[in-house]
């Protein structure tokens, strides 16, 4: 496959984000002076305890959230909104389906916003829903399906825009352990076939370590930072048994204790 002509590598720099008027003399940052390169087609985890401005990074990313000070860029274009370039997957896919559109229409809604004649939209709805497992599903609607297919379909909707980059905040924090054990899976290989560049959040170490080729944790807020990076070198599918997933763990799970 060849590469395309843009990267879409994330250049971040000295990133700092507040809430408080900047004219209050004593000023509280969510994240601060954040450094960071996400590679083009790289799978990148941000890791941190609750609260400490994941998912400020991750919507700052998106485009929704404006910075305070520093650098965001895509492709050396500083982001002050969002773009097509970049899709997020919410926690709730209940929030992000329409009620009244069947499987087929919610997967194919984007494409039909821009005007994509109905044949094709037909081919790339049935390629994503058959990616994300949901084949003989087309025709429901999302009060017909479990929290694990909703997810599916978001995944679907999100994929059939096509964004070289995919921002997913806590995708699978709601689903049971079973459910979101497949998804896990099943996103690897997803982004495997699709070369898209993936920054999920999470809280969860083991997760990170099945998904991440490298690893950005965050520090206890406020003013957080990405205090280390761990580079996951291990094979995919990964093996949660291995003594080197253990290993790998046992450095993560040090860093938060200290
Ligand atoms: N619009 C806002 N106005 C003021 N403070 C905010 C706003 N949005 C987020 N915060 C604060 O920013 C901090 C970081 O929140 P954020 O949701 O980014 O953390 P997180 O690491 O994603 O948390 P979690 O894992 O619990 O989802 C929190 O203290 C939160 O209260």
């Amino acid at each position: 496959m060849s590469l395309p002509a843009k990267q879409h590598t994330i250049h971040i720099e000295q990133l700092r984000k507040s809430y408080s008027e900047p004219t209050a003399g004593d000023v509280h940052y969510i994240i601060k002076d954040v450094d960071l390169v996400i590679k083009g087609g790289q799978f990148f985890v941000l890791l941190g305890p609750s609260g400490c401005g994941k998912s400020t990074l991750l919507n700052m990313i998106a485009g929704f959230v404006s910075k305070s000070g520093g650098h965001l860029r895509v492709d050396n274009v500083e982001v002050n909104k969002p773009g097509r370039d970049r899709a997020v997957v919410f926690q709730q896919a209940d929030s992000s389906l329409f009620p009244w559109l069947t499987v087929r229409q919610n997967v194919e809604f984007g494409l039909r916003m821009k005007k994509i004649a109905k044949a094709e939209r037909h081919t790339i709805s049935d390629r994503f829903i058959g990616l994300v497992g949901l084949n003989g599903h087309e025709e429901k609607f999302p009060k017909e399906l479990s929290g694990g297919m909703k997810q599916r379909v978001q995944l679907a909707r999100v994929l059939a825009n096509d964004p070289a980059i995919l921002l997913m905040d806590e995708p699978f924090g709601a689903l049971d352990a079973m459910t979101r054990r497949t998804m896990q899976k099943e996103l690897v290989n997803i982004w495997r076939q699709t070369h898209k560049t993936v920054i999920f959040v999470t809280h969860d170490i083991q997760e990170a370590l099945l998904l991440g080729e490298r690893i950005g944790i965050m520090s206890v807020g406020p003013s957080s930072n990405i205090t280390d990076i761990y580079d996951n070198t291990l094979p995919y599918p990964r093996d949660v048994t291995s003594p080197e997933f253990y290993s790998l763990y046992n450095q993560i799970q040090g860093h938060f204790e200290e």
